[in-house]
Parts: C-alpha cells; structure tokens; sequence
C-alpha cells in the first residue's frame, strides 16, 4: 500500500515545475494592493486551464478570483496571496542590495509562493477527487492587498467565505511552526486637512496652513501614545505634504494612519481619541479635516483542532534538504543578516515559542532553523496584522510558517525578494503545498473533525462577529 506521503510525493512530481514556474513568474511581474492584474491572469488562466471552475472580480475586488472543484461534500477553502510591496526591487540570488528596477515593486513578504503553493495543494487533490480517492469540494481563494489593503476582510464582508468549512493557508519565512498564536487587529484611516493658501512671505497672515494641521495632529498622537495600552501601535505616513514650495502655504495635506491593537474595541477606542485630536488640529491651524476610511482588520483566532493536523503534516513531509549550490548561497545571504537581525528573529522565536531551544544557535554556524518547532496551544499575539484574521472569526481557520529563506531574514527587506525566486524559497513552497494537501486530505477523510474545529470556533466567538469595514468603504487601490 502507497504511503499517504508516498501519493503525495509521486504526484508532485508531475506538476512541480510548474508550480515553480508559477511562482517565478509572479516574481517577475511584482504588483501593489489591489493592482494584481497580471498575477491573478496567471493563476487563473492555469486554473481554467486544469478544469477549475473560475470566478473572478468576487466581493467586489477586480483582482480577486475563486477557482472550484469537486461536486460533493465539505468545502475546504485555501487561500493564497499574491500582493507585493513598493520600493522593494532586487536582483533574484543577489547578496547584494541592487535593484532591478529602480524604485520597482518587490515580492518583500514572499507572497509570490504563498499564493503558489496553493495552487499546487488543490491540484493534487483534483486529482485524488478524479480518482475517487477523496470526496469533498476544494475552492482556492485568490485573495489581493493583504499589504496595507486587508482584501480578505473586505471579502468576508461580501459573504465570499459563507459556504466554506474549513480554510487553509500559510506564510513562507525563516523558521518552519504552526500560527498558533493571534495578530493585532488594525484600522487604516486617511486625515485629509484643507486650509487656504497663500504667499508665505507677502501675506502669511491669509494662509490657513494644512501642513502645521497635520504635524500637530502627529505631535497630538506622540502624546497619546503613553496612555494606550502596551500592545498597541500607532503608524503613520504622510501621503500629502501639500506641495514642494515653502513659500506657498500648504492649502492642503494629508496623513494615513494604521492603528494596530489586541482587538477591534481597543482599536476603536484608540481611533476615536485620534479623530479628536485631528479635530483639534484643524481647530487650531482654521483648517477642515476629512477623516476617510480606508480600510481595517480583525485579531487572528487560530484553531487548536486544524493546528494539530498542520503540525502533524509539517513533521511528516519534514523540512527541505539543500543542495550544494543553494547552501553556498545560503551561507552568503546569513552574512547580509545583521547581527541585531538575527538576535532579533531568534526573540521573536522565543516570545512566541517559548520551548523552542534557539538560546545557543551561533550565525555563523547556523543558516538554517533545522527543526519544526515544537507546537502547543498559545495565547500570545505576534506584532503585526494578517487579513487571515477575518476569515478565522467566520471560519475555522489554520496557518503555518515554512523555511523559505535563511534564518533571521526580515520580512520587507531586499534580502527577502533576493530569495524568493531560488531554490530555497521553491523548496519551501513545494513543503508548504504538501502540508495544505495533506491537512485538506485528512480534514475530508474525517469531517468529525470538521465539526469538532466548528465547534471550537464557536466557542471562542460565540458567534459574535462584526466586519469591522464600515458598509460604504470601498476597497482603495489608488492608495
Ligand atoms: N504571517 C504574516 C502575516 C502578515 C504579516 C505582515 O507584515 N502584515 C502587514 C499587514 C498590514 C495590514 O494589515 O495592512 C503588517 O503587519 O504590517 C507578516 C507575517
């Protein structure tokens, strides 16, 4: 009898270089939330191609699609991303910062494989559903802007998920562990400030200056900042500076603002004081303030009975062996790791997996995290925010980290995209598609198990969830 990884692995083998060839080309064509045109053509011209049934523009986002298959059973929901970030271009397999197209876009977080691996993932199971080997109905989710544009929420609140039982997905980074823990919650609100302008020197007494409006309304929130709780984080960009001219005063400015916390209560209560002092801002420099929207997430909920499956499959795939070549420039890429880089990755371990035993790990020894990190149950929350927290309040939701890159790689760093397009990256994306396929499998082979993941959810929501996405905002992709 054929192992469940033996199937599992025979059956790559067929479709794994184009997998990998999925995920180069996304590399290539990097694009900003809400602007995934060519990346979602990609994937779904393949799906259309493999006798998915395909849906795009759904929930109301042009760059997002669901590609269908299987007619019978439970829905068991994988989504991938497939968003880059700006600023961020470099040279694949570089050790150093050069770009490859000045001030290009970047796949910075490694997005052009998590929406990959996926689709390897729902391949493999068309396939067991053709044979007969498993009954269920699998729905790949092409979600956009999981940077600074929170498709998924956006998507929750059309009612995208509705029909599906459990959903599945990922993130590549430099350590292998199951997401067991939660993610801040965040809105993302514009303050636009109108003042007058006017000649700064011949009559600055007529100008009404929106650029002061908003360097007050920051100074406001720095004072704020000591009497929010701890875990709670306050960004922001200024999008608008009113122009290049000192001497014309700034009739206009603007500033966005991400305000990130344990929850959306405690998030709305820091937002409310924020719109006050903007308030105050404008009522100080004669100036109007128009707060807008732009968009917002919800905490994370990992799923105890999900996780245990995904941990399961992690340790039975077992993580990527290297090659000669692709450890040389492994051991290059540890050097561009800062000391403070890697120290900061091994904390970050340790906060969040307190057993794990990184204390004595040497950089220069170790490029590599060479284990799955031991999973248990966890209340602690990681310091940034996934767009994967909305779909965990409304579905049972699991997530885990791959080896993509060597350890101590920061997310949003050169390094990242230099390594997304080698065969360290594709090596952990294939490991990560295994695991999706194999925790789908065993989800449809045992749907008590299903049920025992709903009811877990259940009792941590109680039902009790509101998109925290006013009604009339619309997703923003000139932002
Ligand atoms: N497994 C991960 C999921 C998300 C992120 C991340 O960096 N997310 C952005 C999302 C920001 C947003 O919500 O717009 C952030 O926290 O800044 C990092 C790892």
């Amino acid at each position: 009898m054929v192992s469940q990884l033996e199937r599992v692995e025979n059956s790559y083998k067929q479709f794994e270089q184009e997998i990998i060839e999925l995920a180069d080309q996304i590399w290539e064509i990097p694009e900003t939330r809400f602007k995934e045109f060519e990346s979602a053509k990609i994937l779904t011209t393949y799906f259309k191609n493999q006798g998915f049934e395909v849906e795009t523009g759904i929930g109301g986002i042009e760059t997002a699609f669901v590609a269908k298959y299987g007619s019978e059973g439970p829905v068991i929901g994988i989504l991938g991303e497939y968003d880059a970030l700006p600023g961020l271009s470099q040279k694949a397999g570089s050790d150093v910062r050069e770009a490859l197209v000045d001030g290009g876009n970047g796949h910075g977080c490694g997005h052009n494989l998590l929406g990959t691996a996926g689709v390897g993932a729902v391949v493999h199971l068309k396939e067991l559903i053709d044979k007969g080997e498993v009954k269920g109905r699998i729905h790949y989710y092409g979600c956009p802007a999981e940077e600074g544009g929170s498709g998924k929420t956006f998507m929750v609140r059309e009612g995208v998920f509705n029909d599906v039982d459990v959903a599945l997905t990922w993130h590549p980074n430099s350590f292998t562990s199951v997401f067991n823990f939660s993610s801040l919650a965040n809105y993302q609100v514009y303050f636009e400030f109108e003042g007058v302008a006017a000649h700064a020197a011949n009559s600055p007494h007529l100008g009404r200056s929106a650029l002061d409006a908003v360097e007050l309304m920051n100074v406001g929130v720095n004072y704020l900042r000591e009497h929010i709780p701890t875990s709670a984080r306050v960004h922001y960009a200024v999008t608008n500076t009113g122009g290049k001219s000192p001497n014309v005063v700034q009739a206009e400015a603007e500033v966005l603002y991400l305000i990130r916390a344990n929850t959306i209560k405690e998030v709305d209560d820091i937002y409310k004081r924020i719109v006050k002092i903007a308030e105050g801002a404008a009522l100080m420099t004669e100036t109007k303030v128009k707060v807008k929207f732009d968009k917002a997430c919800s905490n994370y909920i990992p799923n105890d009975t999900v996780n245990k499956i995904v941990y399961d499959k992690l340790q039975l795939v077992g993580l990527p062996n290297y090659n000669e070549e692709e450890m040389e420039y492994a051991k290059k890429m540890n050097k561009t790791i800062s000391p403070s880089e890697y120290s900061s990755a091994l904390k970050e371990i340790k906060s969040i997996y307190p057993d794990s035993p990184v204390d004595d790990l040497e950089q220069e020894e170790v490029p590599f995290y060479n284990e799955v990190i031991p999973y248990q149950k966890s209340t602690q929350t990681m310091s940034g925010s996934t767009d994967v927290a909305d779909v965990s309040w409304v579905v049972p939701t699991s997530q885990f980290f791959t080896t993509c890159f060597v350890l101590g790689t920061p997310l949003h760093t050169w390094q990242l995209v230099s390594q997304g397009k080698t065969g360290l990256a594709h090596r952990g994306m294939l490991y990560a598609s295994k695991v999706l396929a194999l925790t789908a499998i065993e989800l449809l082979e045992n749907p008590e198990l299903i049920d025992q993941a709903k009811a877990e959810l259940q009792k941590q929501t109680k039902g009790n969830y509101v998109n925290p996405i006013p009604k009339e905002v619309v997703p923003n992709m000139f932002g």
